[in-house]
């Protein structure tokens, strides 16, 4: 059981621009954090803070309290980037057993062998273990990034967009079993998405991100609120409740007046 603690983060890419300007949060065992907010408020640069691939200008980030160096982290932790990629000359079963490989000693052991088979039974990959991994499809590919970051068995699990490219129903089998894994497992989970419904379906605990500094940081009901979501995303909203307690989202229009950060089309 590993908490995660981000204390007052800032980060720029240069000198000049400051791209996350003082974030923090917490991140408890068992629980889901999701990140979210508009393109380019700095949702993955705070993720590869975390995972320790970059460096803070100043603040920390703390696991159970302790500044880990990168090499520590990458014990604890699983971090599923962006955009990643699998050789294409291993198969299945080779690239999620490979996800073992902090796990992994000169020989591969009963142990590994097995988790990798339960992994890939619960994420219904079976059926592919022996087929090679450029002959998926993107999202079946996705599936096996996915199997790799959890036989590692992290502490803290950190997924940037890992449902992105997934249909629906993979959406949600995915995401349930990530908060099954984290509750069960006692994982601190966090996950970048852009569905707010995915994140208030999800989501123990919300980071709205918006243009380098937490805008709101709490539970679904206290982060997703109409005049919240219209200020970040220049967007009108209802949110509506629905019989099992939990809220959805409803865009309704872009607002006329916004003046947030945008995506420069040249
Ligand atoms: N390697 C880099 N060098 C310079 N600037 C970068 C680099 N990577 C990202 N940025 C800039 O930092 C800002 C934050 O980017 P980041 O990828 O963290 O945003 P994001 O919230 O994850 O966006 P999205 O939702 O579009 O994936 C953006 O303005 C981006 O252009």
């Amino acid at each position: 059981m590993v908490v995660v603690e981000v204390k007052d983060v800032k980060f720029g890419y240069n000198s000049s621009e400051e791209i996350l300007k003082g974030v923090s949060f917490k991140s408890n065992p068992g629980e889901i954090t999701a990140v979210i907010g508009p393109n380019g408020a700095g949702k993955s640069t705070l993720l590869k803070i975390i995972a320790k691939i970059l460096k803070p200008k100043s603040g920390t980030v703390l696991f159970d309290g302790k500044n880990l160096s990168r090499e520590e982290t990458t014990k604890i932790v699983s971090y599923l980037p962006q955009e990643s990629s699998i050789p294409g000359i291993l198969t299945v079963f080779e690239a999620v057993l490979l996800g073992r490989l902090p796990h992994l000693s000169w020989r591969v052991k009963r142990e590994d062998l097995e988790i990798t088979k339960n992994v890939l039974t619960e994420l219904r990959l079976e059926r592919y273990a022996e087929r090679y991994t450029n002959q998926l499809s993107g999202g079946e590919r996705q599936m096996v990034l996915i199997a790799q970051a959890l036989v590692r068995e992290p502490k803290v699990l950190l997924l940037d967009e890992p449902v992105s490219n997934l249909d629906m129903r993979n959406q949600l089998e995915i995401l349930e079993l990530i908060r099954r894994f984290s509750k069960e497992k006692e994982i601190s989970t966090i996950v970048i998405l852009h569905d707010l419904n995915l994140a208030a379906k999800y989501a123990d605990k919300i980071v709205l991100l918006n243009n380098g500094s937490v805008r709101a940081y709490g539970g679904v009901k206290s982060v997703l609120r109409p005049e919240v979501l219209a200020e970040v995303y220049g967007v009108e909203v209802d949110i509506i409740s629905s019989n099992d307690d939990s809220i959805r989202v409803f865009p309704i229009k872009p607002l006329s007046d916004f003046r947030g950060e945008r995506i420069k089309v040249l």
